[in-house]
């Protein structure tokens, strides 16, 4: 790839949320590998977790055009902040990073290095007003599951034909207007925001006004491979032509650094990686285990902490739980119940807060992977050839499961009830009975993931085009 002598600098921004800052600096670090400048905007937050419990200086500013800023989230530093508390993140990104984010984009660009081009949050669409006033050129960059980026452009249609919010308590009812789902799509597996009995609820509301702002952006770029999602990107083209499908990009990152001497070491996490649970993966018989995580802001009640662990030990099969410290929607003094699940849980498996997920599904071992369906997750368990269990908490994971179970069959989906049996049931099924039957639809996702990102696949050329185009704007 040509470098100019000048090279583009680009601004990356994302929500302040793992599940968004791990993707997107993924590619912040493929853009940099190919010789643009980074500025990544991290709040203040996350990037002091970051720097707790990774080595990201180190693994980024080893390219000389990276820097990091940071920015306030105008949250008390107090919390910990999980899904149930969506409206407080919202309120003081609003009231807070906002104008934060215009001052900064303003200054920067009357600098001797203005930016070249904004990555920035598609759920942040302020950043889109604040490039248009400043007249840069902005790309939308969407970390959630394409299947409901398109249902979420289809909220205000549902509205007004009446099938949001629902009217009575048939959760199978089929949905009709969510294109290219009509068949398949049950009000259950809507993006949790919809499971309201108010059309004016501020979650559905959000979500309408940033999505429909994303078609202002001069691009969009998806965390997905043409052969997984073709359909529903034909369909989401139709509101945004121009898309750069460049996933996974966890896998695509690992793929360009192959040819580089780095480091192996990957983390993005908010977490302390706990990698004994790697050591103890190595004893594991092939496939024996199922790897369970639900991510990381996922809240649990204890009585259905209780149902998943009877239900994984009834099962038979040896398990990998992380169950971070502030999993449980109920205080738990002194971590009394994750302790005494860690002491019993020894003859069967392991539990930990935080485990290196991209290494425990890409051991032989791991065999399932219960999960909550978070996209960065779903995709990770693809690539590495894992069938799935979905238990949705919240978001696009009600979509993406219906997808990984229906459409995809590459495991079960799980929504809806969390009782030991079913739990016991699910395990039994993807680790044993329909093992085959899973395994054989995963691995060739996975083999079309990796042939999307060999030289001349989907996603390797749709990144050198994306590297063009942000080349070009600083051309002109
Ligand atoms: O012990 C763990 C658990 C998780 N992870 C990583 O953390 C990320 C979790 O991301 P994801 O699976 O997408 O879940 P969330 O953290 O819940 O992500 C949020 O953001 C995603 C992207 O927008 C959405 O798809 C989800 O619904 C939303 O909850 C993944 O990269 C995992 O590899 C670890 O490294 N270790
Ligand atoms: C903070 C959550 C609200 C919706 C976001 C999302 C999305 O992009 O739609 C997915 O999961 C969460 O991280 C976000």
């Amino acid at each position: 790839m040509e470098h100019r002598s000048v090279s583009p600098h680009v601004l990356i921004f994302p929500l302040p949320v793992q599940g968004h800052v791990n993707p997107m600096l993924k590619l912040a670090e493929l853009l940099s590998l190919a010789g643009l400048r980074i500025t990544f905007l991290n709040s203040d937050y996350n990037h002091h977790r970051l720097l707790r419990y990774t080595n990201i200086l180190d693994r980024y500013t080893r390219y000389p055009g990276f820097r990091f800023q940071t920015i306030s989230d105008g949250l008390p530093l107090d919390r910990p902040w999980t899904g149930a508390g969506l409206r407080d993140m919202m309120d003081g990104i609003k009231a807070t990073t906002k104008p934060l984010f215009r001052e900064m984009v303003i200054s920067w660009c009357q600098s001797s290095d203005p930016v070249t081009c904004i990555i920035a949050d598609g759920l942040m669409s302020f950043a889109i007003d604040v490039a248009n006033e400043v007249g840069v050129p902005i790309i939308s960059c969407r970390t959630v599951s394409p299947c409901c980026f398109l249902a979420y452009f289809s909220f205000a249609e549902l509205i007004e034909a009446g099938e949001v919010p629902f009217k009575d308590d048939d959760m199978d009812r089929l949905v009709t207007r969510v294109p290219g789902m009509e068949g398949f799509l049950r009000r259950r597996d809507l993006p949790s925001f919809c499971r309201t009995r108010d059309a004016n609820d501020r979650g559905i509301q959000f979500i309408i006004t940033e999505t429909q702002q994303t078609p202002r952006a001069h691009a969009l770029i998806l965390n997905t491979f043409e052969d997984l999602d073709g359909p529903i990107l034909s369909q989401i083209r139709n509101h945004c032509p121009k898309i750069y499908t460049i996933g996974p990009l966890h896998a695509h990152l690992k793929s360009r650094l192959a040819s580089e001497t780095t480091t192996s070491q990957f983390s993005n996490s908010f977490w302390e990686e706990d990698r004994s649970c790697l050591a103890w993966l190595d004893r594991q018989p092939s496939k024996s285990f199922i790897y369970v995580s639900f991510g990381s802001i996922t809240v649990i009640t204890k009585e259905q902490m209780m149902e998943f662990w009877h239900g994984l030990v009834n099962s038979g099969s040896r398990f990998l739980w992380v169950i971070r410290p502030d999993s449980l929607t109920e205080k738990d003094g002194e971590f009394q119940l994750q302790a005494q699940l860690r002491e019993v849980t020894k003859e069967r498996g392991q539990i930990v807060d935080w485990a290196p997920q991209e290494e425990v599904l890409a051991h032989p071992a791991v065999g399932g992977f219960l999960t909550h369906g978070g996209w960065n997750s779903t995709l990770e368990s693809i690539f590495a050839g894992v069938p799935m269990i979905c238990w949705p908490y919240f978001s696009d994971q009600q979509l993406n499961s219906r997808f990984v179970s229906h459409v995809w069959k590459i495991g079960m989906d799980m929504k809806d009830t969390c009782d030991r049996v079913t739990v016991e049931k699910m395990v039994r099924d993807v680790m044993e009975e329909r093992r085959a039957e899973f395994t054989k639809s995963v691995d060739a996702m996975a083999k079309l993931a990796r042939s999307s990102l060999s030289e001349g696949g989907t996603s390797y050329c749709n990144f050198n085009r994306l590297i063009e185009d942000i080349r070009l704007m600083s051309a002109s």
